[in-house]
């Protein structure tokens, strides 16, 4: 973007919780008590003085006096220190790297921390010794800390005012900080203007007094119009998380920036409509229901992409996101294998009688027998759906020793010695074990009802994995009880509770040898932690640089990074033209193109220019009102 960049305009930024995520002497006290028995008092204790003086509880002097008293720390822990602290420069501070190096010379860092390890820390962006005002630290002959240098400004009560005050700067000075020292330069009246930075720490007795409150470097930037590596700041985007996804995924957004909400439950559509508002990426699970009346609310209106952090996408409405321009992704495989070793599971608990068993040796019954405990080797079992999870199931039961029977309603290849029928009654009729694996498409409503059961063998074991509403709960319940299915095994349902407070009402609860689990299939510490970085992976490569592969409903683009250009990314409906009125725009600004991408779908077309980082300004509203532009956005 243009460089706004004001005139004589002073940045004065602190150090600790603010150029880096930590509080340096802290640290350091970690790094010297290493292996003192007294470590952990020590260091709560340095870090209890630390607090009370960053919240203005103490005077700064002596909170000063006292940590470095109780440090025992020494040259050789501050080259240890200096190495740690540049693996914790706050991302903000990493990203805008292009902005602190092109402005170090009206960058200041003040703070009263100690110049031997500010230095080398923030050299690592460009900014000079001589640009940064701090604490001294005085050695003896060993190279033990004996002390500071107490002359120095910054050492005592007021120091950043003190300094400031010596500096007799000109111009506009701009002070970021997260301590209330920081903020008594604003009051004093040496800085025009305070920001409290609350990307690492946010104390409100500093919010509260800031004249504005900055979550990222980006945020400062964007607020005076000053040149960064974001368009748009990420910590004015929403991400909306529910269904307890990960930690891994809240982490991910989290570090780059974004404002994170999650959420343990579902939330019904009316719930969604309220929570949505403002929401510019949305993650959900199986039981959140993304419908057209929820994306059609103007509460929606800045959704850009959805994650769905589990295989099944029958729960949103793919084509109206389409229509809108909202991406989809989902996890495709991440799961697959814990669905596969519980159908397995499933089926040998269900052979050998296994959860009657149990119960009655809780209950003090012990039954050794062998009646009515059968070995699945042998054993026909008759896949409906042969995907990525038939076909795993395939591969494993045939290694057991079953004979494998598949239908699907797409031509597929069998594995191994699989069977392929040709109907769905063919399968039905002939296998012991019947396990449902199909998509849960809107078509597939109620495809297992009295009519199918009826096609199955007497006895047959019955597993659905899949989704609740494929199958017809009267008809399996009558199908159990009539003694047809001799056992099965549940895991999703027509209704499933919103969450886990939520009673589950069904009418298999209470019938002999029926498992029942809470949709869990999925549910394991392995597959949800690889879903957590999956999706987000997705989503954050559709934000950050508007590729598309993977997604479920959008034009699929895998597009190289970028690199010294702005991107401009145009989602449109798919009729003639529009891309020839995109060029147009372009020729008429006589813009150079680095490069253009377009890729269509029946419905929705998109394309990705890149362009040199001169533009005239025009270009984007311009763009943006090309008849039948869905979405414009741009990337820098
Ligand atoms: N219980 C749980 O926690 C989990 C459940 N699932 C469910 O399992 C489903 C299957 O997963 P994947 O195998 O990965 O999906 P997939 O898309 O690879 O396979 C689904 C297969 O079912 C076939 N199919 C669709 N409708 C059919 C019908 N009426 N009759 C016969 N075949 C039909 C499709 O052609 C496809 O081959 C997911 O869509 C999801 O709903 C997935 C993961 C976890
Ligand atoms: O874990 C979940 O919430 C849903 C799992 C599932 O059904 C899926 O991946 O499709």
């Amino acid at each position: 973007m243009p460089n706004k960049q004001k005139e004589q305009l002073t940045i004065v930024i602190d150090f600790d919780s603010t150029f880096t995520k930590v509080e340096a002497l802290d640290e350091l006290a970690d790094i010297a008590l290493l292996g003192n028995p007294k470590q952990a008092e020590i260091v709560s204790k340095i870090r209890e003085i630390t607090d009370k003086g960053m919240a203005g509880e103490i005077g700064f002097a002596d909170s000063l006096r006292d940590r470095v008293a109780l440090l025992s720390a020494n040259k050789i822990h501050i080259e240890q220190l200096i190495k740690f602290l540049k693996g914790k420069i706050s991302d903000s501070f990493k990203r805008n790297k292009a902005f602190i190096q092109e402005n170090a010379d009206s960058i200041l860092i003040v703070s009263s921390g100690f110049k031997d390890f500010i230095v080398p820390v923030v050299e690592e962006l460009g900014i000079a010794e001589e640009n940064v005002y701090a604490n001294t630290f005085t050695y003896d002959a060993e190279g033990n800390i004996s002390g500071y240098d107490q002359e120095n400004l910054l050492s005592k009560d007021g120091g950043k005012v003190l300094l400031l005050k010596s500096l007799e700067l000109e111009g506009e000075v701009y002070a970021i900080g997260d301590g209330y020292t920081d903020y008594e330069m604003r009051e004093s009246g040496l800085a025009n203007k305070f920001y409290a930075f609350t990307e690492n720490v946010s104390r409100q007795n500093v919010t509260e007094k800031a004249d504005f409150v900055v979550p990222s470097l980006d945020e400062f930037l964007y607020i005076n119009g000053l040149s960064r590596a974001q368009s748009y700041p990420k910590s004015r985007i929403k991400v909306l998380l529910l269904e307890n996804v990960h930690p891994k995924a809240v982490q991910a957004f989290k570090k780059e920036g974004f404002q994170v909400e999650l959420l343990k439950g579902a939330l019904d559509e009316e719930e969604l409509i309220e929570k949505i508002k403002d929401v510019s990426i949305l993650g959900l699970r199986s039981k959140t229901n993304l419908t057209k009346k929820v994306l059609e609310h103007p509460n929606a209106s800045r959704l850009m992409c959805v994650g769905a952090f589990c295989i099944g996408t029958n729960q949103i409405d793919l084509a109206e996101c389409e229509k809108r321009g909202i991406a989809v992704f989902n996890a495709p495989y991440s799961n697959t294998r814990s669905v596969v070793e519980l159908s397995i599971g499933l089926m040998i608990m269900l052979t050998r009688n296994i959860v009657e068993k149990s119960n009655r040796m809780h209950a003090g019954v012990w039954d050794k027998s062998a009646t009515n405990s059968y070995e699945i080797r042998g054993k026909k079992i008759g896949l409906v759906g042969y995907g990525n999870i038939g076909t795993q199931i395939s591969v494993l039961a045939e290694a057991l020793g079953m004979e494998v029977y598949f239908y699907d309603i797409v031509d597929k290849l069998a594995l191994g010695n699989a069977k392929k029928c040709n109907t769905l009654k063919e399968l039905l009729s002939q296998v012991d074990f019947v396990s449902l694996h199909v998509d849960g498409r809107k078509s597939n409503t109620n495809i297992i009802g009295e009519e199918q059961f009826s096609w199955m063998k007497e006895n047959v074991i019955f597993l659905n994995l899949s989704r609740g509403h494929v199958v017809e709960i009267s008809a399996l319940v009558n199908a159990i009880k009539s003694g047809k299915v001799w056992g099965a095994a549940v895991d999703v349902f027509p209704y499933e509770p919103k969450t886990n407070d939520e009673e589950f009402v069904n009418d298999l609860r209470g019938l002999p040898n029926v498992i029942l689990t809470p949709h869990i299939g999925g549910s394991t510490e392995e597959a949800q932690a690889n879903i957590g970085e999956f999706v987000p992976s997705k989503l954050l490569q559709f934000m950050n640089n508007g590729s598309t592969y993977g997604s479920v409903n959008f034009p699929e683009l895998q597009l190289p990074p970028l690199e010294n250009a702005h991107r401009l990314l145009h989602i449109h409906q798919n009729v003639p033209g529009i891309l020839a009125k995109i060029n147009n725009v372009f020729a008429k600004y006589s813009v150079n193109i680095i490069g253009q991408y377009l890729k269509t779908t029946e419905k929705t077309g998109y394309v990705i220019t890149d362009i040199s980082k001169e533009y005239a300004e025009e270009i984007a509203k311009e763009l943006k009102e090309i008849d039948n532009t869905i979405k414009f956005r741009m990337l820098y």
